[in-house]
């Protein structure tokens, strides 16, 4: 299979003679799951969890399928690794090798993994075929121990897919159904927003961010960057340049006097713009 796509068919033993993709891929899972060997050897396992032992039954299963459904996959497994799959679509087999891979992977992910030292996993084996739901992206370099990040497991950074506010468009704020949200349900949503934080003026509440651009001049060009944006969008932000290099954005839904999803969409999509250069090496205050 190669980007997506079954490029090749035939028996295991021909395919895999034939210093195909699939060579690569058995070579690629054949790594992987040597690296994770190795993190499993060498890792400080302070405890683990019944996922684990899930974990480790879904690979035993593996290594000797016995019920008819794991016909299906009909692997033959040793220690985790693919030797031999029978009567089975090569995408059936990257399929079941993907799954015990993620399956491996997860069980790591309830260790508390200390000294791990930064492998890619995701680029070695799922690649641009890793469509699952969450993409492990690897363990963060120099990762010393249990991390509070609410968006790392244990060590390996884990991105859920939710639906990304910058994917989406604005509704015309003269919509009759338009309310502003609750304070509850902002908070909700400010995560997906880093860098913007909830602010109440005079009893509105608002979006604020803030940056510290490198001249005013360069501010001008920020405000540009985003009002090409809001015109697109036709949801607009307050701006402000003050003390010639601040820039600070307060967004807030003016139809409802309050806060909108529009709001939130729109502080998504500036945050996806590509700022950099116009940004001073200081922080905003
Ligand atoms: C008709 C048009 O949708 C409205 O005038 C828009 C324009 N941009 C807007 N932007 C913001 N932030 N709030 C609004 O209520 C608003 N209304």
């Amino acid at each position: 299979m190669k980007d997506g796509r079954i490029t090749q068919d035939g028996k295991y033993n021909d395919i895999l003679k034939s210093g195909s993709d699939f060579m690569e891929l058995v070579g690629a899972h054949k790594e992987a799951l040597s690296a994770l060997d190795s993190i499993e050897a060498g890792a400080t396992v302070v405890g683990e969890d019944s996922s684990t032992e899930n974990a480790k039954n879904f690979l035993q299963k593996k290594e000797s399928p016995t019920d008819q459904n794991d016909k299906t996959d009909n692997a033959m497994w040793t220690n985790g690794q693919l030797i031999q799959a029978e009567n089975s679509e090569p995408a059936t087999r990257s399929g079941s090798m993907i799954r015990t891979l993620q399956a491996r992977l997860y069980s790591l992910s309830k260790f508390h993994i200390h000294n791990v030292q930064p492998i890619s996993l995701s680029q070695k084996f799922l690649g641009v075929h890793g469509r699952s739901s969450s993409r492990i992206a690897g363990i963060p370099k120099g990762h010393k121990g249990l991390s509070s990040n609410i968006n790392t497991c244990n060590g390996i950074k884990a991105f859920c897919t939710a639906q990304d506010l910058s994917m989406k468009k604005c509704i015309p704020c003269s919509s009759k159904d338009l309310r502003p949200m609750t304070e509850d349900a902002a908070h909700e949503l400010i995560p997906q927003v880093p860098g913007w934080n909830l602010v109440n003026e005079g009893g509105t509440w608002k979006l604020h961010r803030s940056w510290k651009v490198k001249s005013f001049t360069k501010g001008l060009e920020f405000f540009q960057l985003v009002a090409d944006v809001a015109e697109v969008e036709g949801h607009h932000p307050d701006l402000h340049l003050v003390g010639w290099n601040n820039v600070k954005i307060d967004i807030w839904t003016h139809a409802v006097g309050g806060l909108t999803e529009n709001d939130f969409i729109l502080a998504s999509k500036i945050n996806g713009l590509d700022l950099q250069h116009l940004l001073s090496k200081k922080t905003a205050k």
